[in-house]
């Protein structure tokens, strides 16, 4: 019986999708593998028994990928399954700051118990006038499931878009409306819009990537967007180029002290993911990952160890072995499985980086002492034997 735990509340649609093989538990200890969303583990200590992480979402900045590759844990994300969400958000995002919905609306509240409320809103409203987004150009740094989504939109909002992405998939690249401008350079984008949304992943490239410096290239009175991280945007650069004008607005879905209360910014709870669809999706593809992982050994969307996938385990062990990508690692295990007189049917090895992934599918018992003696071979850094 394998055991998981949730670190932060999971939709019960996906956690329904477990077999009977699994259960809940209560203790992380215990754990065989986490489903988390966006809860801190830099700091968290990891049991040996603990073999798969999986992000109900898509930034992972929340995960110590590294350790976990060395200690043998594989972590997952769910690609794709919360973008639509946070596409929505992202272009309500851009209405808001488009038109002074927030301010219209506050105005009416303040105003509730006046009875003259429907003559004096013909005077006021010009107060809470705006701008349409029909003509604008939009800017999207990172064209993946979200970048992509945005972009295609805000070509039916009437918008002239630019994108930018100089490692784009070829997946996204089909996705990718023929109207949307290739931006060669991102400084190029900077120059050109009037609206900047970025839809990068948080890393050590991209933190501070929007900073007084990129700010100075923009046209005065930009909208930036950020439904991606905190930290890929200088907090004290934003708050002076809101304070000066430089930027009209900054629409961000994570609160900091620093921009919460400043003119200007429009700063939402970190709501971009949360639909039901998008939560619901999450939670259907995570459990998915995990079972397909811990039966089958399977790898798919990890984001610390390569993708390999060699179906379902058959009647035959399977052995599975992640390792570093170093050279004679296989050539040391098909030896050790040969001098135990055994026989391979299937064997895949994939790689990414340091770290590489061994599936052996082999005919007749798989001792402890083989187990133990793959264990043992230098560069290993977890085996598991699946019966
Ligand atoms: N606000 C929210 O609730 C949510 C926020 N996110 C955040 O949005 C980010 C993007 O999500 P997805 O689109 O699903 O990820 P994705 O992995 O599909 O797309 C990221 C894209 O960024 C590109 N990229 C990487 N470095 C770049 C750079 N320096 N310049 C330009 N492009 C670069 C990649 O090539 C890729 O196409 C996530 O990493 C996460 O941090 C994701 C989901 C929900
Ligand atoms: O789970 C959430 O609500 C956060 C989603 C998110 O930020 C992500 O998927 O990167």
């Amino acid at each position: 019986m394998y055991k998981y735990h949730c670190l932060n509340p999971i939709a019960p649609v996906g956690l329904e999708k477990f077999d009977e093989d699994f259960t809940g538990t209560e203790k992380v200890q215990d754990a065989d593998a986490i489903l988390v969303r966006s809860a801190l583990m830099c700091d968290m200590e990891f049991d040996s028994k603990l073999k798969v992480i999986a992000r109900a979402g898509a930034g992972v900045n929340n995960i110590p990928l590294e350790r976990c590759a060395e200690e043998g844990i594989v972590v997952f994300n769910t690609p794709g399954a919360n973008a639509n969400g946070v596409k929505e958000l992202v272009i309500a995002g851009m209405l808001l700051a488009a038109r002074d919905i927030i301010g219209g609306i506050n105005w009416v509240q303040e105003h509730e118990e006046d009875g003259d409320i429907a003559r004096i809103t013909e005077k006021k409203k010009k107060l809470f006038s705006g701008t349409e987004l029909d003509g604008k150009k939009l800017g999207v740094i990172g064209l993946g499931a979200i970048g992509v989504l945005v972009a295609n939109t805000a070509t039916h909002l009437g918008m002239e878009v630019y994108g930018y992405d100089p490692y784009v998939s070829v997946d996204s690249a089909w996705k990718l409306s023929r109207s949307i401008q290739h931006a060669k350079t991102v400084d190029e984008l900077y120059k050109e819009c009037d609206y900047i949304t970025i839809h990068v992943p948080a890393t050590n490239d991209t933190k501070g990537m929007i900073d007084k410096d990129s700010i100075s290239l923009m046209k005065k009175g930009v909208v930036i967007l950020n439904f991606a991280r905190d930290i890929l945007v200088n907090g004290e650069d934003m708050v002076d180029a809101l304070v000066s004008g430089a930027v009209k607005h900054y629409v961000t879905d994570f609160p900091t002290p620093e921009i919460a209360g400043v003119k200007g910014a429009i700063v939402i709870p970190h709501l971009g993911a949360s639909t039901e669809e998008s939560e619901d999706n999450c939670a259907k593809m995570a459990v998915k990952e995990i079972m397909d992982y811990l039966k089958n050994g399977n790898i798919v969307h990890s984001v610390n160890y390569p993708d390999c996938d060699m179906g379902e385990k058959g009647e035959n062990p399977r052995i599975t072995i992640l390792h570093r990508n170093i050279p004679n690692m296989l050539g040391q295990f098909t030896a050790l499985l040969a001098k135990a007189n055994m026989n391979i049917s299937l064997l895949t090895n994939k790689s990414r980086k340091e770290y590489a992934y061994t599936m052996i599918d082999t005919e007749g018992e798989v001792t402890e002492e083989v187990e133990k003696a793959i264990s043992q071979i230098d560069g290993v850094l977890k085996v598991r034997v699946l019966l």
